[in-house]
Order: C-alpha cells, then structure tokens, then sequence
C-alpha cells in the first residue's frame, strides 16, 4: 500500500472468540507480515471483561502459534506495538473503554485516520453493537464488517438489515462469506470468462448439472451450542454453498470491477427458485445426540443435500446438487460441472460423469478436468483420465479471510454479499424453515442418509 494511503484504526468485536483465534487475527497478522497494512495502523481488541494490552498481545501470540506458526522475534515485536485491548464491553448505555483508546490513537496516528470496525460476535449480538457504534458516532465515515450468518431467519434479517441501514450506509458494510475469498472461487469466474473455450459451454446446453459438494470429517463438539441452535442448513447453505452457486449461475458482468461484480452475483440469487423439501435430505449423525450440551432430543441437522433450480434462460431445468455435513467419510469442497454425454456421432457409450470440470475450493485449491478417453492398448475401450492444475502453482495466494480483510482495507466490496441477494437467499431458503424433512440418521464416517444419493441422479456425487 502507497504511504499516503490513510492509517487505519481496526476495531475486533469478539476479539477473544473461537473465529478470532482461529481467522481473524492469525490473517490480520499475515497481512502485517506481508507489508499489506497501510504504513500506520492499530489493532484494538474489544471483550466484555477486561484485560491488558500485554495480556492481548500474549493471546495473539499462542493464537498464532496454536492456528498458523509461532511469528518470527523481529516480526512479532513491530506488531506487537500497535496491538491494544479496550475491555468493559460496548453497549449503548456504556460504551466502556472503546472510545477513549480510539481517541488516544487517532491523536497518536495522526492525520486521517479510516476506521474499519469487525463485528466477530454471535449474531444475536449484531443490532445491540450497531446501535451501540451509531449512539457513541463511530460509525461516520467508518467502514463496518459483519459475520455470517447475517440474519438466522426471513425476520431476523429484515429486523438486522434496517438496524444496519439505520447507522451505515450500503457502501460502509461489508458481509463477508469466507468462499468467496477462495482463490477457486474467484476462478469461477475468471476462468470462465477469460477462455473462451470454457464461456462457450458454461450453460444448459451443455451441462448437465452442477455439483457443489462440501463433506467434512469434523464432528461439532467444540462448538456444541452454536451448532444444535444453527444446523447445517444455515450453518453452511443459506451461507457459503448459496454464494458459490451464485458464483457458478451468474450472467456475465458488465466488467470485473467490485460494483458489477457484486451486481452480476447478488441478481441472479433472484432467479433461485424457493427449495421444495420433498427435494431435500435432512440428516444427523450417530452419536449426535450424545454430545455434551445437545439436547437428548434434538432434530438438529447435521447433514444436508438438496436440489436447488436456477430460473435463468442459461440455467432452466439443470439441478444444482447441494451437499454439506458433518462427520462423513472424507472432507472436500468441490464445485463440479457435469457435462452432458455427445447426443450424436460414433461414441455413445460415455460414462454419465465422463466429462466433468471441478474447482477444488479447499486450501490453495486447483482447477481439475475430467474426460473420457481411450484406454491404452487394443482394442477400443473407454476410460477415464484426469488433468489438474494446482493453483499455488500459478502463484502465492492469501488465505481467504487474508483476501477478505484485504479488501475492506482497500475499499473493494466485490467479493462481499448484499442485501438484496441476502433477503433472495431467505426467500429461497423460507419453504424448507418452515417445513423441514425429519434428520433421517447416518453413521459416522459414512457417506449421510442414503437418499442423498439419489438426488444426484445417474452421475452420483463426482468427488466421492
Ligand atoms: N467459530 C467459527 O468457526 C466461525 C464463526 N463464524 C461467525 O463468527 C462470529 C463469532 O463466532 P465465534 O467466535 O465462534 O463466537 P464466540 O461464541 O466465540 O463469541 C465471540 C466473542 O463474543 C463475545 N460474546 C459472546 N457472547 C456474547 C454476548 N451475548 N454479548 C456480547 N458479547 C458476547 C465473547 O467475548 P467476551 O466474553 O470477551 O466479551 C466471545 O469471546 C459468529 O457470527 C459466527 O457465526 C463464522 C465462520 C466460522
Ligand atoms: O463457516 C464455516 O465454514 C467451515 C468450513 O470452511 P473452511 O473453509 O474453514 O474449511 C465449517 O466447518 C463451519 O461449520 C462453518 O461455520
């Protein structure tokens, strides 16, 4: 970043959280590292209780240690200086020490300063902040960063989405959804709209369906409470999976640039269609209801596949095939395009899944093509090969949240959600909340409920 860009003040609510720990702070420090931050900056952590700035600094340290690596001496001790903590809570009765440690800081840093506030708290908590950050003016100028899920339900987004607006203006908020800080992600677009030879057959006469499969090993015992109120639904679909399809459905935009982006992404959630239940697998799994703090009873998901329909001239009739959960056989996050079999000419004998394009959303991720071809020797059998391209072969990515912080400092709100999209989102999402399918029971380190395979059609789950 150029020295005259302005310094910035960010504020972390929830700083000593799960996500602060594990995404927050290890990627505000990457940008540290990587000289992305402006020439001044100060990171100021806000909690209910109260602790020192040297007792935040230690908590940054074993974050580091614990979720990324242990920072190198020099490195540590140029952050580490610009590193403070403002306890007491931030409410608006009581703004705490917030304010007073902003006020220091500005007169410190000088000049003009942007304040960039992240909100990383559970989101029942997001209007009483908002209001908060409005009665205490820190919201002028500012620039505002919420978790998801921004909203649990229809109702609760409408209610949050007019407190925001009441404070901020569109331009200041930033809703971040972590896929589309994925380097994969991003190639959804680019590589379709930079070869021709992709734009050409990114469509329903050529598609078949389109795979967005995220299984995950992990099971839910460190977050037992967040997951039984949440599920797998809003946890993951109404969220990231959503966002990914939109990036997958998308017309073309008018350019790259952060508006038109934005644009392209966020309309064409107007064109899903509201999901029916009787297109959709619920699951849970064995032992679920075993863990410490989920009810006896609970009907939690914790494992979805559901067909979603796209309403577009480009899409009509092609499913996009949804699948998340926990505790399954393997973790991936694969978005798959399933071509259709050549209707006519002398080979009709193609595999259903013989000509696939995936993007591997996971890690640094890759570009993977399927294809059918010969299968070596005589004869004329077929077979099926695989081509990949490993993205942090092409060059050295950020980690997504990195990306995403990145982007709220430089003012480039592309790759963040809108309202219009979100109030989309629960539209689509509101059949299914209000009837949802009885969690049909899977085993651990199984593949989920059986009848999630049937979704899939004659192609299966491609990453399985
Ligand atoms: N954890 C994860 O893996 C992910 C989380 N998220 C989202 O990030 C946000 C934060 O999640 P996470 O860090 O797990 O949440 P936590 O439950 O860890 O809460 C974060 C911090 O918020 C403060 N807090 C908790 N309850 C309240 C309350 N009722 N009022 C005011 N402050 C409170 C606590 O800090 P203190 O006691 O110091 O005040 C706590 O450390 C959520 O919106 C979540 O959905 C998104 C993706 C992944
Ligand atoms: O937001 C979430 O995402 C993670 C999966 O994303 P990853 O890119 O961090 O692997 C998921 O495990 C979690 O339940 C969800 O809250």
């Amino acid at each position: 970043m150029p020295d005259e860009s302005p310094a910035v003040i960010f504020v972390l609510f929830g700083a000593t959280g799960d996500l602060a720990k594990r995404m927050v702070l290890p990627s505000f420090y990457e940008l540290a590292v990587e000289n992305l931050l402006p020439r001044s900056w100060a990171l100021i952590g806000n909690g209910r209780g109260h602790r020192s700035d040297d007792e935040f600094r230690d908590h940054i340290k074993n974050s580091l240690t614990e979720f990324a690596a242990a920072p190198d001496d020099d490195q540590w001790e140029t952050f580490a200086k610009n590193v403070h903590f403002a306890g007491g809570g931030f409410t608006v009765d009581d703004p705490g020490d917030l304010p007073s440690v902003i006020d220091d800081l500005r007169e410190k840093l000088g000049g003009s300063v942007q304040l960039v506030h992240y909100i990383a708290l559970p989101p029942t908590t997001f209007i009483d902040y908002t209001e908060a950050l409005g009665a205490h003016q820190l919201a002028t100028d500012a620039r505002v960063v919420y978790e998801k899920p921004f909203g649990t339900s229809p109702d609760k987004f409408r209610e949050l989405d007019v407190a925001v607006h009441k404070v901020f203006d569109e331009k200041q908020v930033y809703r971040i959804d972590h896929f589309l800080g994925k380097e994969s992600t991003q190639n959804l677009h680019v590589l379709r709209f930079a070869n021709g030879m992709v734009s050409g057959v990114w469509n329903r006469e050529h598609v078949e369906q389109v795979q967005i499969d995220v299984p995950e090993t992990l099971d839910i015992d460190d977050r037992a409470e967040f997951y039984d109120a949440t599920g797998a639904f809003l946890d993951m679909v109404v969220t990231h999976l959503f966002q990914v399809a939109a990036e997958v459905a998308m017309e073309p935009p008018v350019s790259l640039a952060a508006d038109d982006l934005q644009e392209a992404r966020e309309s064409v959630i107007g064109a899903f269609r509201p999901l029916d239940p009787a297109e959709v697998v619920y699951g849970q799994y064995e032992g679920y209801r075993d863990t410490e703090g989920i009810a006896a009873d609970s009907t939690r998901e914790t494992f979805v596949a559901a067909r979603l329909w796209v309403d577009t001239d480009r899409w009509r009739d092609v499913p996009f095939i949804l699948r998340t959960g926990k505790m399954l056989d393997h973790s991936a996050q694969r978005v798959s395009l399933v071509f259709r079999r050549p209707v006519d000419g002398p080979i009709t004998d193609v595999p259903a899944d013989g000509t696939v394009l995936t993007f591997d959303l996971k890690g640094d991720g890759s570009i993977d093509m399927t294809m059918t071809v010969k299968e070596p020797g005589s004869g004329t059998a077929l077979s099926t090969g695989h081509l990949s391209l490993p993205l942090d072969s092409v060059a050295d990515g950020l980690s997504p949240y990195s990306r995403l912080i990145n982007d709220v400092l430089r003012g480039d709100r592309s790759l963040f959600t809108r309202p219009d999209g979100l109030a989309h989102v629960w539209e689509v999402a509101a059949p299914l909340l209000a009837n949802p399918p009885a969690p049909q029971s899977y085993a651990p380190h199984s593949s989920g409920p059986a009848a999630a395979a049937e979704l899939a059609g004659s192609c299966g789950w491609v990453s399985a």
